[in-house]
């Protein structure tokens, strides 16, 4: 099935030994909305077994985000007969942050299949052994059997998108397809419309290879922030890894109004000007992790070896090496104006060439977030007409900045969204 380009400034293109990719189809500025993308499916990266709200008499319940929208609830606000938050009134496990949700679930991501499948399984002592994957696993599937029902044109995007199984989806296909079927007479899915291992297997092998979290908010005493949730993304499903990229993907769940249903949109931010025909690509991780560790989880998760610019350059380094402490010590010897030309010079064919065994020194120093534990990507916030915004957000912890990077002592060069 193939897609419509998603926007005037972006194309969807085959691309040498990396499938399909997103090319710019004209020039892009730094902090231009490249994307926006509404996802096709959520589900829950919590496991499927969770304490209800209402059998609970304290307030210890693990469940604080809502079931539809993933918005964080409030947890004082669980329980409290004052606040909007409404349980599903069939299964009462499953929570909602007001009623126009819990009523916008009912008639989608919790249909009454949903909420009587979830019941089942949750009552199945085999799979409650298993570990946390496979009930993650199984919040997928279920959703995505769900959207096989509520749209069948959305599922056949789902499965358009890349990703064939592997031992790994295989065997875990293997496990939970049974399980699945057992709720057959519960759906309207079923052999007849195609339901099968093999489907199962396919489904899981897409949910693997573009599935994106949404991710806890950030905080600084924790280093490992957990996922909330997933969600397939039609488009944004089409963008390429690179060590270094030059778009990021920014998110607003909470911040968003309550009434609006597309706080779980994905937004995606140009960090620089690139040219027309340029590939745009994301990075599918915090751009500090180290050589190995990136080359670990793209051949792992992704099934690729990353050749890009900064692999090759870092492969000649040691393992003890870290692109915090490299930059530290270029940003010693690079000075603003030279740090700007370098990110200018993205623009070019052959950047940096002449820079020694640290070419992509600029890059860590300009747009990765100096917070403690954050490792978040910095890009400017949208250009205001033809004039660029010298003001840049994390995509992590939304920290703004003034892009003045260097000669700032820490602190000084926060700036309040007022600025
Ligand atoms: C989310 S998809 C990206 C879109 C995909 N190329 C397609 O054709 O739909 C992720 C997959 O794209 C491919 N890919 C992404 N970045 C790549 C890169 N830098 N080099 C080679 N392949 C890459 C890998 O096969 C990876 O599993």
């Amino acid at each position: 099935m193939s897609m419509a380009a998603p926007s005037s400034l972006l194309k969807v293109e085959e691309i040498q030994g990396r499938g399909r990719g997103m090319v710019a189809s004209q020039p892009l500025k730094a902090g231009q909305i490249v994307l926006r993308d509404s996802p096709i499916l959520l589900y829950s990266a919590l496991p499927l077994v969770r304490q209800s709200l209402s059998s609970s008499s304290s307030s210890a319940s693990t469940s604080c985000f809502c079931d539809h929208c993933f918005r964080i609830l409030s947890p004082s606000l669980q329980g409290d007969s004052s606040s909007s938050t409404v349980l599903c009134p069939n299964c009462r496990h499953h929570c909602f942050c007001n009623s126009n949700c819990l009523s916008n679930a009912l008639n989608s991501s919790h249909s009454s299949w949903v909420c009587q499948a979830l019941s089942h399984l949750r009552a199945n002592s085999l799979l409650l052994e298993q570990p946390l994957e496979h009930q993650v696993q199984v919040n997928f599937l279920v959703a995505a059997y769900n959207l096989a029902n509520i749209s069948p044109s959305d599922f056949q995007i789902m499965l358009s998108l890349q990703g064939s199984p592997d031992d790994s989806t295989i065997a875990a296909a293997q496990f939970l397809h049974p399980l699945i079927s057992s709720l057959c007479s519960l759906a309207l899915i079923g052999p007849q419309n195609g339901f099968s291992l093999e489907l199962t297997s396919a489904i899981l092998a897409k949910d693997k290879l573009n599935a994106f979290g949404i991710m806890q908010p950030f905080s600084e005493h924790d280093d490992q922030r957990s996922v909330r949730a997933y969600g397939i993304y039609p488009y944004a499903s089409f963008f390429n890894h690179d060590c270094l990229p030059n778009a990021c993907r920014f998110d607003y769940v909470d911040a968003n109004p309550s009434d609006d249903s597309h706080n779980t949109d994905f937004i995606i931010r140009m960090i620089h000007d690139v040219p027309q025909g340029r590939e745009i690509c994301l990075s599918y991780f915090p751009v500090n992790e180290k050589y190995s560790s990136r080359q670990k989880r793209l051949i792992e998760d992704y099934g690729f070896t990353c050749n890009c610019d900064r692999c090759n350059v870092e492969s000649n380094w040691s393992d003890n090496d870290s692109v915090e402490d490299n930059a530290e010590e270029e940003e010693e010897v690079m000075d603003e104006d030279q740090c700007e030309t370098m990110a200018a010079s993205d623009t070019d064919d052959h950047p940096h060439e002449d820079n020694n065994d640290f070419p992509h020194a600029y890059f860590f120093l300009k747009y990765m977030c100096d917070r403690t534990n954050c490792w978040g990507t910095l890009a400017p916030l949208p250009p205001q007409g033809d004039t660029p915004c010298n003001v840049m957000e994390c995509n992590v912890c939304g920290k703004l900045k003034s892009d003045n990077t260097f000669d700032i002592d820490e602190g000084q060069d926060e700036v309040s969204m007022e600025d």
